[in-house]
């Protein structure tokens, strides 16, 4: 028999995967040259022949948006390839789809239990490939859709209170591995609650939204974090950053609020918004909860709003953050 069965390819719909990226992973020539004429006109695809070339480009931006493996390679075999891009935090969210000869139950199982989300075997049949390609790739768009939704504040698009809590989590633990610094700015609009009595609710989420999408700039580092975690409360979570590099976020925060020269006539003393900022630094070490981080950050914001808001405080609750002057005002 050869080694692909010859049958009438039904072609997936362009429109619903023409973008898709497909890293497909064999060392036979015969077979690479099957993927190519079958999916190449529909998938942007990509070829690696050994496992550290898989992995390798699995990691590189832009991502594959689905990973064909076959099971037999000349280094490491899929099943060891496969649980080490499930293993890596940068590559574990792309679907595997296993080909092999091996079409027995047991390797099939193993396949799964190494995390593929599909398992093909020999002879490949396109139609039929075509189809499992295109069904976990829809699969995938709809999660990436709906973990989007659970991770965004609807109002303001930025993350929500879960995308922080997860956040805070996974760099915390990070920090320890690595020994490295985590800065935290806590922050809360002035007087919002006169603002929303002044001008109304919906004016209140629109200086909401407008915050939110200038702050958001000022975040940009792959493992930092802006997120909108309460009414009118903020966090910024930033990695590998100390006390000197959180002063300088805090400060360019109340600048840009500043500069947005937003009206708040409702406010007692201050005539236009702006916020308060509880800044902490911490390295932590292994018995050490993240939400130490939080409170000490939380210490720090209502300083800053009892001695006259606008400002940023620093925490005195954790190491290595005291400064000479903890209440710096950076109003504008
Ligand atoms: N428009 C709008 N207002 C909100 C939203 N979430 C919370 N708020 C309002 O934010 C206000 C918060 O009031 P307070 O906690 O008293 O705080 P504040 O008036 O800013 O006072 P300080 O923080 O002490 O300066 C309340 O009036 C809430 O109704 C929202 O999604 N949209």
């Amino acid at each position: 028999m050869p080694l692909q069965q010859v049958v009438p390819t039904i072609k997936p719909v362009k429109s619903a995967v023409k973008r898709s990226r497909l890293l497909i992973v064999d060392d036979d020539p015969t077979q690479l040259r099957f993927y190519l004429q079958g999916l190449n006109d529909v998938y942007h695809c990509q070829f690696a022949s050994s496992a550290s070339e898989a992995v390798t480009f699995a990691r590189q931006f832009p991502q594959p948006d689905l990973i064909i493996l076959d099971v037999v390679l000349p280094d490491v075999n899929g099943f060891e390839i496969c649980q080490i891009l499930k293993e890596d935090q940068l590559t574990s969210h792309i679907p595997v789809i296993f080909v092999s000869g091996q079409d027995d139950v047991e390797s099939k199982l193993k396949g799964f239990e190494h995390g593929c989300v599909d398992y093909i075997s020999k002879p490949v049949l396109l139609p039929e490939m075509q189809a499992r390609i295109s069904t976990h790739i829809k699969l995938k768009q709809q999660t990436i859709m709906l973990e989007s939704l659970a991770y965004t504040d609807p109002l303001t698009q930025v993350g929500n209170r879960r995308k922080y809590n997860e956040t805070l989590q996974r760099e915390w633990a990070r920090s320890i591995r690595y020994g490295q610094p985590i800065a935290m700015l806590l922050m809360d609009i002035d007087y919002f609650k006169q603002f929303n009595d002044f001008y109304g609710h919906g004016v209140g989420d629109d200086c909401l939204i407008k915050i939110c999408s200038h702050l958001r700039d000022l975040v940009n580092r792959p493992g930092d974090l802006f997120a909108r975690i309460g009414g009118e409360e903020f966090v910024i979570l930033l990695t590998d950053c100390g006390i000197e590099g959180a002063l300088r976020k805090a400060d360019e925060v109340l600048r840009t609020v500043s500069m947005l020269n937003i009206a708040n006539q409702g406010a007692p003393k201050l005539d236009r918004v702006t916020l308060s900022i509880g800044v902490a630094v911490t390295t932590p070490k292994h018995q050490e909860e993240p939400l130490t981080l939080f409170q000490a950050a939380d210490e720090a914001l209502y300083e800053a709003k009892h001695s006259g808001r606008n400002k940023f405080s620093v925490s005195k609750l954790m190491d290595g953050t005291q400064t000479s002057d903890s209440l710096a005002n950076s109003s504008t």
